[in-house]
């Protein structure tokens, strides 16, 4: 059984009935498979699954989609069901900041202000603040989050070791569509001629993993990804194509690397990203 609570008071309750371990699924809902994949994960390592569905005020900007970000309750709450969460918690923004937004936020530190956080300013500090608020709210001993946001779950890890919170965070690899599009809520934005254009970004990825197994070095990898997008179906527009560190820590890249991209197809922002080997150095 599944049950659905709102406020805080009804959170608690529910929390405190749970015996054993808990994993939680933080998500803004509009469910799709990706976010079923998490649940599964974490049912598989949890006694309890908690997942809290809350489109975060505080993570978008004045001119972003806050408002038409899409509401489908009814339907996350059947995915939810159909992966055997025990708890599912939506809370009304005023459940989440009583005070109204909170004036002390968390600082990511300069990985926050880099890539996502360049478009997006103020974004991993809302991100952050949110994770953290659920944390506590939740008690979980695991928490699942999604690779396809890298630099999200790269600074949830930092936060969760620098602040000494604890919960061990598990990262859930990429769900994506058989035509090698990344699932993603904000998919439902596109028109069909947009849904092609947007095949553009996993199309970079591939090209620069392919160059990477041909053994090419980190300059080819990046030039590959950029023909790679280049040769989608017409109308993306990149935003970033950066190829760096596994950790995301700034310096050269070798071995372990991560390939991240975002564009934007009309008026929609996607991004992704991609595991790359790059061969030793000689
Ligand atoms: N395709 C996917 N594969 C694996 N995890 C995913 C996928 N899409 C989302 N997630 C993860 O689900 C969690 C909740 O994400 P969120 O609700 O923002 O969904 P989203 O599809 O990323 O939405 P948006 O399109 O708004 O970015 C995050 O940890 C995110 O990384
Ligand atoms: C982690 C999160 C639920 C915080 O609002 C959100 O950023 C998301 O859905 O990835
Ligand atoms: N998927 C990460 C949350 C966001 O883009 O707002």
């Amino acid at each position: 059984m599944t049950e659905l609570v709102h406020t805080r008071k009804e959170l608690a309750a529910a929390r405190d009935a749970l015996t054993g371990t808990v994993g939680v699924v933080m998500t803004m809902g509009a469910l799709h498979s990706g976010h079923e994949t998490l649940l599964r994960a974490a049912r598989e390592r949890a006694d309890h699954v908690l997942v809290t569905i809350f489109v975060n005020p505080l993570q978008f900007g004045p001119n972003e989609d806050f408002d038409r970000y899409p509401r489908t309750l009814d339907a996350d709450l059947e995915i939810c069901r159909r992966a055997g969460a025990d708890v599912v918690f939506a809370p009304a923004v005023t459940d989440m900041y009583p005070e109204g937004q909170p004036t002390v936020r968390l600082n990511p530190g300069p990985l926050g202000e880099d890539l996502e956080g360049l478009s997006r300013p103020g974004f991993f500090h809302g991100v952050l603040t949110v994770v953290m608020k659920l944390l506590q709210l939740t008690r979980p001993d695991l928490a699942f989050f999604g690779e396809k946001d890298y630099q999200q779950l790269t600074l949830v890890r930092r936060m969760v070791r620098d602040l000494d919170v604890p919960t061990e965070i598990v990262g859930v690899p990429t769900v994506r569509e058989p035509d090698g599009l990344a699932l993603s809520s904000r998919n439902r934005y596109l028109s069909a001629d947009e849904r092609a254009a947007a095949l553009s970004l996993s199309a970079a990825l591939r090209a620069g993993a392919e160059a990477a197994e041909r053994g090419a070095d980190a300059g080819a990898v990046l030039a590959a990804a950029h023909r790679g997008f280049d040769s989608g179906t017409p109308g993306a527009r990149l935003d970033y194509l950066v190829l760096t560190d596994a950790d995301l820590e700034p310096g050269p890249v070798s071995g372990a690397a991560r390939l991240l991209i975002a564009a934007w197809v009309g008026a929609t922002r996607l991004i992704d990203n991609a595991a790359i080997h790059l061969a030793p150095r000689s």
